[in-house]
C-alpha cells in the first residue's frame, strides 16, 4: 500500500490536503507487469481528461526527500487508476476496503436507526399508555362529579302509572306469609327485601332478587314453592353440595324436596319424574298416565333442585316439564347464584346458555333468579341469555312486562375481615392458620379455602397434628364420602372443612361457621365475598382470614388462564389491590367494587352509609405497623434487569424474577431457547444494567413485582408444557371433548415487561444517577419490631443509592426487614430453583385442572359424570 488512485483529479490540487494515518508515502518502484493478468482495454486517456471530462493531473516525480505529509496526497493526483494492474488491483482492493467500510458504516446505521425505530415505538405505544391512563382518571373525576350532583336530594318522583309496591304488606296472601314463615322456619320477621320479593313471586312477576351472602335468599322461592296448591318449584343450581344442603335442610322441616344428580339411580329418577306428574298424571289418560305408577304413594315434591346440565342433556326430563307445563304444574323456575350464568356460562359451563329454552317453552312459568353477587352487567347478560324483560323497575314501583330488581346491602356487619401476610415455606403457612385457630377460634365451627386439591390435602395432613379436627372436600371424592364429611361437620363431629372454593362455596349453610380462612387468594373479589359469606350466617360475629402473598397471584394466574384476557385479569388484580391495601377499611373497599357496577346504588352503603366500619384489620391498624415505601428505584432496577433478561428470551416466574433481580444466582437464569439438555441460560450483569441490584428482602421484592404487574409494568405471559396423563385426566379426555388441552398440559406464567415500563427502562443507570427518575412509586409495607423467633437479627436494608441531583420526593422511613444472615447467605449461594418452582407449579395445574376439567365439561362434580355416561 502506501498510496491510493485519486479517482478524480482535485479542483485545486494546490489545496492543502488533510493528513491521514496511512505510513508516510514512498515513490513506488514500478512492478513487472503480468500479462495474464493484464485487462484487455484500459480506461481511455483522452487528452488528458478523465470520463467527467476533467483534467487529468500531470504526473509528478517527487524528490525522495521531499518527504512531507502532502506526499501521499501529491502521489494520489498523479498516479492515474490505469497505470498499471497490480495498481488497479491494490486500487479495487482499496475501493472494495473503503466499500466495506462504508457498508460496515452503513449497517452500524441501520443498526442505530432501527434501534431508534423501536425506540420511538415504544416511546408512542407508552404515551398512548399514558394518555389512556390520563383519561381514564380524568373520566373517574368526571363521573365522580357528576355521581356528586346525581346524589344531591331531589323531590321524588310520583310513581308511574300502573306502578306496584311489592314493599307493602297488604296482599291477598301477606298474612299467610309470615305464618308460614313462622310454622316452618321458625323466623319471626323477614330479612330486608325478603317480604317484597316474595310478593312479587306471587304475583307472577319476573324477578331479580340481590341480597348479601346469607340474606336469606332461599326463602324467596321456597315460601311461595310450599304455599302453591299444586305443583312443583324447579331450582336449577350450580353444585352439588349445594343442592345437598337446601334438600337436607327442607327435609329437615318436613317440606317434600328433592334433586337429581350423579347419584340418583336411573331408577329414583324415573320414580321422581313420574311423582313430579303427580295426580293430573294418574288422572289423565295420555303417556303420562301411562307412566304413573299406581303404589307410588309419595306427593309430588314442592321442590326439584337440579344443575344446568340436567336441563341441557336430558330429553326425558325436558318432556316431563313439558307434560308439567300443560297440567299446569310447573310453578316456577328459579336460578339459584345466577350470576354463573355470566360468569361460567359462556367457558365452563355451557349449559346455562340453554336456559334460554325455558321462556320460549314454558312461557308462563314466572323466572326468579337469586344472587349476592350481580354487579349490573351481569344482571343484563343475565336477563338477555334467560330471555327475560331487559327493561327492569324497582320492587317499590314495580312496572308491567319488566323484570323487578330487588336489593338489599352487601354489607354484613358481623364479618370481621383481615388479610394477614403468608408466610412463604408451606409449613410455615399451615402453622400461621393452626396458631389463628387455636389462639382465636378452639373447637369453634370453620372453612379453610385453598387453590387446589394438593393444597386442601396438605393443609389437613398438617392440620391433624394439631388439636384441629379436619377434613377435605374437593371435587374429587366419592359422593358418599363427600355426604359424609358433610354430614359430620353439620354434626360437628369434625370442625373444619378443607375445600377448593370450586366444590363447596357458593350456598354453604351452616349457620354457626365463626370462621372462614382462605389459604390463598381467592380469583376475584366478588369470590372473596361469596367464600367469606359462608361465615356467620345466624348473624353472630364471625372471622373472615385471608393468608396473601404475592407469589400466589402467578399461581392464581396459571388457574384462570383462559379467562385471564377476557376479565380474569381485572378480577384477579382487583383482589390484590384489596390484599395490598392496609389503610383503607376492608367495607369501603367492597362497596367501591360492588357499587361500580352493581344496579343499585344502596349495595354497600345502607348500613353506615360511606363511613369505616371500624372492626376490619385496616380500621384498627396501628398506624406505626406499616409506611410507605419509596420503591421508585428498586423498581427501574428490576425493570431493567428483567428487561435485559427479555431480549435473552428469559422464561422467569415471579419467584425467580425476584431472585433475579436481588442479584442472587450471579444474574444467571433459564430461557427459552432449547439447549441439547432442555433449556438454555442466559445471564444479566446487573450492575451493568440496573447499577446494581433490588436490595428489597425476598417478600417485599416480590410484592413490588407484584405491584409492578398490577400496575401494568410488567406483563404475564402463559406457557403450556406437555405433562403425562393421569388416569383421571385420561378418563375425561376420553368422555367429552370439553375438556380441552388443559387436561394434557401445564400452564406457567413467566413475568416480562411491558411497553409502560420503558418509563423507568429508557433511562440509562448514569442519568438516573445525575438526575433522578421521572416516576415515583410508592408502596405499603408492613414494619414490626418483633424478631421472627430463635436466631433472627434485624437487618436493615442497603437502599439502592439514591441519585446525586433526584427531585425531591416524600420522606420515608428505611424499610427494616427481618431477615436471618445465614439464611440470606444460603440464598445467595444456592441460586435459582427452576425445577422446585416450576414442579409446584405444574402441581396445581394439574389439581385445579382436574377441579375445573369437571366444571369445564359441564360435569360439574359427579352430576357431570352421569349426564356423560347415563344418557336418558
Ligand atoms: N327472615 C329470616 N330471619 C332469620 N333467619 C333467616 C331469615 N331468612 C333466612 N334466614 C336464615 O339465614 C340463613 C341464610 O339463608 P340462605 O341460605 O337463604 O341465604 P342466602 O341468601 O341463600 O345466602 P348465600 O347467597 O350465601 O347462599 C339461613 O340459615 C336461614 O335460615
Amino acid at each position: 500500500m502506501g498510496f491510493t488512485y485519486a479517482k478524480e483529479p482535485r479542483e485545486n490540487p494546490q489545496a492543502p490536503v488533510a493528513s491521514t494515518s496511512r505510513p508516510k508515502p514512498r515513490l513506488p518502484d514500478l512492478p513487472p507487469i503480468d500479462l495474464d493478468d493484464f485487462e484487455p482495454s484500459p480506461p481511455p486517456r483522452t487528452n488528458g481528461k478523465n470520463k467527467a471530462g476533467k483534467k487529468q493531473a500531470d504526473v509528478i516525480v517527487l524528490d525522495d526527500e521531499d518527504e512531507d505529509d502532502d506526499d501521499e496526497m501529491e502521489m494520489e493526483e498523479v498516479e492515474p487508476a490505469w497505470t498499471s494492474r497490480p495498481a488497479a488491483a491494490e486500487q479495487r482492493q482499496s475501493v472494495e476496503g473503503e466499500n466495506e467500510e462504508d457498508e460496515e458504516q452503513l449497517a452500524k446505521l441501520d443498526v442505530e436507526l432501527a434501534s431508534l425505530d423501536e425506540q420511538i415505538k415504544s416511546l408512542r405505544q407508552l404515551r398512548a399508555t399514558l394518555q389512556s391512563d390520563r383519561s381514564d382518571i380524568s373520566n373517574r373525576i368526571q363521573a365522580r362529579r357528576k355521581t356528586a350532583i346525581a346524589s344531591q336530594p331531589t323531590k321524588p318522583k310520583a310513581p308511574a302509572k300502573g306502578a306496584v309496591d311489592y314493599t307493602k304488606s297488604n296482599f291477598p296472601w301477606s298474612s299467610q306469609l309470615k305464618t308460614t314463615m313462622k310454622q316452618v322456619w321458625g323466623h319471626q320477621t323477614f330479612r330486608p327485601s325478603q317480604e317484597a320479593a316474595i310478593n312479587a313471586s306471587l304475583a307472577g312477576a319476573e324477578l331479580c332478587a340481590i341480597l348479601p351472602t346469607g340474606g336469606g335468599k332461599s326463602l324467596i322461592y321456597q315460601l311461595p314453592a310450599i304455599l302453591a296448591e299444586k305443583g312443583t318449584t324447579i331450582v336449577i343450581s350450580p353444585l352439588i353440595s349445594l343442592m345437598d344442603d337446601q334438600v337436607y335442610n327442607l327435609k329437615a322441616k318436613g317440606i317434600s324436596a328433592e334433586q337429581i344428580n350423579a347419584s340418583t339411580t336411573q331408577e329414583e329418577v324415573r320414580a321422581l319424574l313420574k311423582r313430579m306428574l303427580g295426580n293430573e298424571a294418574k288422572k289423565g289418560k295420555g303417556k303420562a298416565a301411562k307412566h304413573f305408577d299406581e303404589d307410588e304413594q309419595d306427593p309430588p315434591p314442592k321442590l326439584v333442585y337440579v344443575t344446568p346440565e340436567r336441563l341441557d342433556k336430558s330429553k326425558t326430563f325436558m318432556s316431563t316439564l313439558t307434560k308439567m307445563y300443560d297440567s299446569g304444574l310447573l310453578v316456577r323456575f328459579v336460578i339459584d347464584e345466577a350470576h354463573c350464568i355470566s360468569t361460567m356460562g359462556h367457558d365452563y359451563r355451557t349449559s346455562y346458555q340453554a336456559l334460554r329454552r325455558l321462556k320460549a317453552l314454558f312461557p308462563s312459568v314466572p323466572i326468579l333468579c337469586t344472587t349476592a353477587t350481580a354487579p349490573a352487567s351481569v344482571i343484563a347478560d343475565m336477563l338477555k341469555t334467560l330471555a327475560l324483560p331487559t327493561k327492569t323497575s324497582p320492587g317499590e314501583a314495580a312496572l308491567p312486562n319488566t323484570t323487578v330488581l330487588f336489593s338489599s346491602p352487601l354489607y354484613r356487619p358481623n364479618l370481621i375481615y383481615q388479610v394477614l401476610p403468608k408466610p412463604s415455606a408451606a409449613a410455615a403457612q399451615v402453622q400461621a392458620i393452626i396458631d389463628y385457630i387455636e389462639e382465636t377460634h378452639k373447637g369453634d365451627t370453620g372453612i379453610i379455602y385453598c387453590l387446589t386439591r394438593a393444597d386442601c390435602e396438605n393443609v389437613v395432613r398438617q392440620l391433624s397434628t394439631s388439636s384441629v379436627r379436619a377434613a377435605v372436600y374437593h371435587a374429587q371424592l366419592e359422593n358418599d364420602e363427600k355426604l359424609r364429611v358433610q354430614d359430620q361437620w353439620r354434626r360437628k363431629k369434625i370442625h373444619v372443612v378443607v375445600a377448593t372454593n370450586a366444590s363447596f362455596g357458593l350456598g354453604i349453610d351452616k349457620p354457626d361457621v365463626r370462621f372462614v380462612i382462605h389459604h390463598s387468594l381467592a380469583k376475584s373479589l366478588s369470590n372473596f365475598y361469596q367464600e367469606s359469606g359462608r361465615a356467620g350466617r345466624d348473624g353472630l360475629q364471625s372471622d373472615c382470614v385471608l393468608f396473601s402473598r404475592a407469589a400466589d397471584v402467578s399461581r392464581i394466574s396459571t388457574l384462570i388462564y383462559e379467562s385471564y384476557h377476557s376479565g380474569g385479569k381485572e378480577k384477579l388484580f382487583e383482589m390484590v389491590k384489596m390484599c395490598e391495601d392496609l389503610r383503607t377499611c376492608r367495607k369501603i373497599l367492597f362497596a367501591r367494587s360492588f357499587e361500580a357496577t352493581h344496579s343499585s346504588s344502596s349495595a354497600f352503603a345502607a348500613e353506615g352509609g360511606d363511613e369505616p366500619c371500624q372492626h376490619c384489620d385496616n380500621c384498627l391498624r396501628d398506624p406505626s405497623t406499616y409506611e410507605s415505601l419509596d420503591i421508585s428505584h428498586h423498581a427501574y432496577r428490576a425493570l431493567r434487569i428483567l428487561s435485559a433478561a427479555g431480549k435473552q428470551s428469559a422464561t422467569l416466574t415471579l419467584p425467580q424474577a425476584a431472585d433475579l433481580v436481588r442479584g442472587l444466582g450471579k444474574g444467571g437464569f433459564s430461557t427459552q431457547t432449547q439447549g441439547s439438555k432442555g433449556k438454555g441460560k442466559g445471564s444479566v450483569d446487573v450492575n451493568e444494567v440496573a447499577g446494581g441490584k433490588v436490595t428489597l428482602d425476598k417478600d417485599t421484592c416480590e410484592a413490588m413485582l407484584m405491584r409492578l404487574l398490577v400496575d401494568g409494568y410488567l406483563v404475564e405471559t402463559f406457557h403450556g408444557s406437555e405433562f403425562s396423563l393421569t388416569p383421571l385426566r385420561r378418563l375425561l379426555s376420553s368422555l367429552t371433548s370439553l375438556v380441552r388441552f388443559a387436561a394434557a398440559y401445564s400452564v406457567i406464567a413467566y413475568l416480562q415487561v411491558s411497553s409502560r415500563a420503558s418509563r423507568f427502562t429508557r433511562i440509562s443507570p448514569e442519568d438516573v444517577e445525575a438526575e433522578g427518575l421521572l416516576v415515583e412509586l410508592l408502596m405499603d409495607v408492613r414494619v414490626s419490631g418483633k424478631g421472627k423467633g430463635k436466631g433472627t437479627k434485624r437487618k436493615a436494608t442497603a437502599e439502592p443509592k439514591k441519585p446525586k441531583a433526584a427531585p425531591a420526593k416524600k420522606k420515608t422511613k428505611v424499610q427494616e426487614i427481618e431477615l436471618d444472615d445465614e439464611e440470606e447467605e444460603e440464598e445467595e449461594e444456592e441460586g435459582f430453583f427452576f425445577e422446585d418452582d416450576e414442579g409446584q407449579e405444574d402441581d396445581d395445574v394439574a389439581d385445579a385442572e382436574e377441579e375445573e376439567a369437571l366444571l369445564a365439561s359441564g360435569m360439574t362434580e359427579e352430576d357431570g359424570f352421569e349426564v356423560y355416561s347415563r344418557r336418558d
